[in-house]
Parts: C-alpha cells; structure tokens; sequence
C-alpha cells in the first residue's frame, strides 16, 4: 500500500465509468442559474461489529481523491509531487467496508459482497440492518449512501479479505474503546459508534 512512488494526473476521459461532470442549469425565481456537479455511483457502507472478540472491523486503503486533496489543498503539485513534504500515509484511510452500486443486484447483496470481498465474513442480507441512508457531497454530487450495521463472528470469516482485483485493502480492527479514542483524537467514527449497541460490549 505505501509503495506508491509515482503519481501523476490527467484530465478526465469522458467515458470514466466512475465520474461524469456535468453543468445543470435551471431557471430559479426567475434567474437563470448553473451548478457544476459530478455524477458518481451511490454506494453502501457497513459497520461491522465482531462480537466473537467484540471488536470493530474496518479496511484501510489508499485514498487518491484524498491525497489529491490534501495535496493541493496545501499549495503542493500532484503532478511533481514531494513525497518527502507529502508522504502517500497522508492518503490512507480507514473507514467502514464499502462499495458502489454499479451492479443490477439488491443494496444489501451489494453489502453482504463487499463484506466478504473486502473483510472476508460471510453474512446473509437478513443479517444486514439498515441504519439510515444519507446524500454526501451536496456541493457537487448528492450521492446516496446507505449504512447497515452487521454483526459478525469469526465462524463467520471465510478468507482474509483484503479487495477483488487490483484492490489492495487492509483489514483492521479496534475495540470500541480504541475507536473511541481515534475519534478524540479527531478521527470522524463518532457517528457510526452511536450505532454499535451498547449491551453487545458493555
Ligand atoms: O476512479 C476509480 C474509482 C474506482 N476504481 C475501482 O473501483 C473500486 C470501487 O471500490 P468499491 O469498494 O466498490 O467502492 P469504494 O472505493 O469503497 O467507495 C465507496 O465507499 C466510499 C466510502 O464510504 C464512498 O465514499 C464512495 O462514494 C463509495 O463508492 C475501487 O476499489 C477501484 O478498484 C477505480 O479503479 N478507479
């Protein structure tokens, strides 16, 4: 994962089968007026709690756009990048198992593969709840994403997990105290312990 040791961009092709831009325009209390937005997949996200060893299991991969960001944000050049200023730790994320919904398939089979793609447990859909679903980047793409939440335990885990194809993701865990903590010290999961039910590891 931290191999990385060259980077650079070019523009968009038009036939990304991730991103399309576009410019909407819309007449609005009179005013003629435009957005500039991207069009991208909507996806699903998963906490996964294993309660075999009552741990949080999330992956950790590269993250492009967020080194892209974080990058130019700070005045630096992708396209010649420091890597000393900028180190590729920069761009590594962890998050919740997640995916896109690219397929003709139901959102909660696109879950229960991600599930064992990415973190190898084996969870049917009844397993899967719904948490809520929400639209992200509002700016620029309004893209839904529904959360479940699942329950997993380690007779559950059938290969490491770790990504299809190119993908190369790591499987983490932390116990929820250790989540705690990473949220103090600024990490975004606060939301997502809200839904970890407290009597699974009191
Ligand atoms: O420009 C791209 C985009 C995607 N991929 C591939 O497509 C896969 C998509 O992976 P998937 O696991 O389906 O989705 P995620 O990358 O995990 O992203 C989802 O989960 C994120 C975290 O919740 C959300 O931010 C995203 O919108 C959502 O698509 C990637 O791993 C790559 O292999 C590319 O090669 N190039």
């Amino acid at each position: 994962m931290d191999k990385i040791n060259k980077i650079w961009v070019t523009p968009l092709p038009a036939d990304s089968a991730y991103v399309k831009t576009f410019r909407l325009h819309y007449i609005q209390n009179g005013k003629e007026k435009s957005w500039d937005g991207l069009k991208v997949h909507d996806s699903v996200s998963i906490i996964i709690f294993n309660t075999t060893r009552k741990k949080l299991v999330f992956v950790k991969q590269f993250r492009p756009a967020v080194y892209h960001s974080i990058v130019t944000s700070s005045g630096g050049d992708v396209a010649n990048v420091d890597f000393h200023k900028f180190p590729i730790k920069l761009g590594i994320t962890i998050e919740m198992c997640a995916g896109i919904v690219d397929k003709n398939k139901s959102w909660g089979e696109i879950a229960r593969e991600e599930i064992l793609e990415e973190c190898g447990y084996d969870v049917p859909v009844d397993q899967l709840e719904e948490v809520f679903s929400y639209r992200s980047g509002v700016g620029t793409q309004g893209s839904k994403q529904i959360m479940y939440y699942c329950e997993v335990t380690d007779d559950q885990k059938k290969f490491l997990g770790g990504g299809t194809g190119d993908e190369i993701i790591d499987v983490v865990e932390y116990s929820v105290e250790e989540a705690r903590e990473m949220i103090l010290s600024g990490l975004q999961l606060l939301f997502m312990l809200k839904h970890v039910r407290m009597d699974v590891y009191a």
